[in-house]
């Protein structure tokens, strides 16, 4: 046993000695990166190009392992050698635990330095001030639908959208226990108690449901109260030492939610982006069809169309869009330039490249 182990040890160390070299003659290189961006006064972190690292590394990797393992190795690397450059602080809604602070990280990597924020409101306050050099916010679960607060806010304020990412959400139901004995409440974000309605109707009908701040605020009241159990993620769980009383409860199995990267960079053109836009338009027959006629004259395609009420006490709307490419596209550049003329208001919230 031993003696098969050793040999395959001493490569496996030889490799590790060469990996050790490579990635700190990376590190070295990244750092001259960063001494060209400070005399020019050049963003350190450039999604565009993070995000053509990780497709390159799934286009070239001739396995065994999974690309999305190696992908996770890369962004490490990559967070790792943007620290040398500059550490990014990312405002993302708190406290730690929440799926915002796991997006950070599968956005950032680990080399990065969180600021959990109380509410959504102040997630686009501390990056609007500088406080935080980027944001993170939720913008739509593949169950529930759009995150209000946050279309709402995007149009509001002056921040716009440099990246996305979209993280499969997992709901557990846990109390300080790991059993229900003694529970009278559930508590968790409304958004997670209406994803595992079903299964809590189906299980717990006659416990009541309390709406919190977040799941991770739920998961604190439980780590206290033998009284609430918490819906929250199994990493908020472990954070406040919950016992999981069954995982896995949201209603639909493929549950995922995708975030925004806020703040004040304009994203250059990774290949395979997509822009978001606000639109308005006058309220008469028509209006919105024409408006969106030069995306299909232009072969722009439209992968989202959401509408919010303009709460100015008429019927009007809103209309947060999504096409494919990116705004430096000459296509989709066209296409914007007739929409503009067409729209009774036009605010293009960013563009950049598509999640992975
Ligand atoms: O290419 C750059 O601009 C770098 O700063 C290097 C690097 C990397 O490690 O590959 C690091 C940070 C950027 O966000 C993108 C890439």
């Amino acid at each position: 046993m031993t003696d098969k182990l050793t040999p395959l040890r001493e490569q496996i160390d030889a490799i590790d000695a060469e990996l050790l070299d490579l990635l700190n003659q990376r590190a070295r290189l990244a750092q001259q990166v960063g001494h060209v961006k400070a005399e020019t006064r050049a963003p350190v972190f450039r999604p565009e190009r993070e995000a053509q690292v990780l497709r390159g590394v799934a286009a070239r990797n001739p396995g065994p392992l999974k690309n999305a393992d190696l992908q996770t190795i890369f962004r490490e690397v990559m967070s790792a050698c943007r620290s040398l450059e500059k550490r990014v602080t990312v405002a993302y809604l708190g406290p730690a635990g929440t799926f915002s602070e796991q997006a950070v990280y599968q956005q950032f990597g680990g080399a990065v330095d969180g600021l959990p924020c109380v509410s959504i409101d102040e997630v686009f306050r501390a990056t609007e001030a500088g406080t935080a050099d980027f944001g993170v916010v939720p913008v739509e679960n593949s169950s529930e639908g759009a995150i209000n607060r946050t279309l709402d806010l995007m149009l509001a304020t002056t921040t716009i959208i440099s990246g996305e990412v979209s993280i499969p959400v997992h709901h557990s139901l846990m109390s300080s226990t790991g059993s229900m004995d003694g529970v009278t409440v559930v508590c968790a974000h409304s958004q997670a108690l209406a994803q595992c309605q079903v299964w809590l109707n189906q299980h717990y009908p006659n416990i009541e449901r309390r709406a919190v701040a977040s799941n991770a605020e739920a998961a604190v009241m439980a780590s206290t109260n033998p009284a609430i159990a918490a819906i929250a993620s199994e990493m908020a769980g472990e954070q406040y030492k919950l016992g999981v009383v069954q995982g896995h409860i949201q209603d639909d199995p493929h549950n995922r939610t995708r975030f925004a990267i806020i703040g004040h960079l304009q994203t250059n053109p990774s290949g395979e982006d997509q822009t978001s836009l606000v639109l308005a338009v006058p309220n008469k027959a028509g209006a919105v069809y024409n408006l969106l006629a030069p995306l299909a004259k232009h072969g722009v395609s439209m992968t989202r169309f959401e509408s919010r009420p303009a709460r100015i006490g008429t019927w009007e709307y809103y209309f947060y869009v999504d096409i494919e490419g990116h705004v430096f596209d000459a296509a989709v550049a066209r296409a914007l330039e007739e929409l503009k003329d067409n729209a009774a208001f036009f605010k293009v919230l960013g563009s950049y490249p598509l999640s992975l």
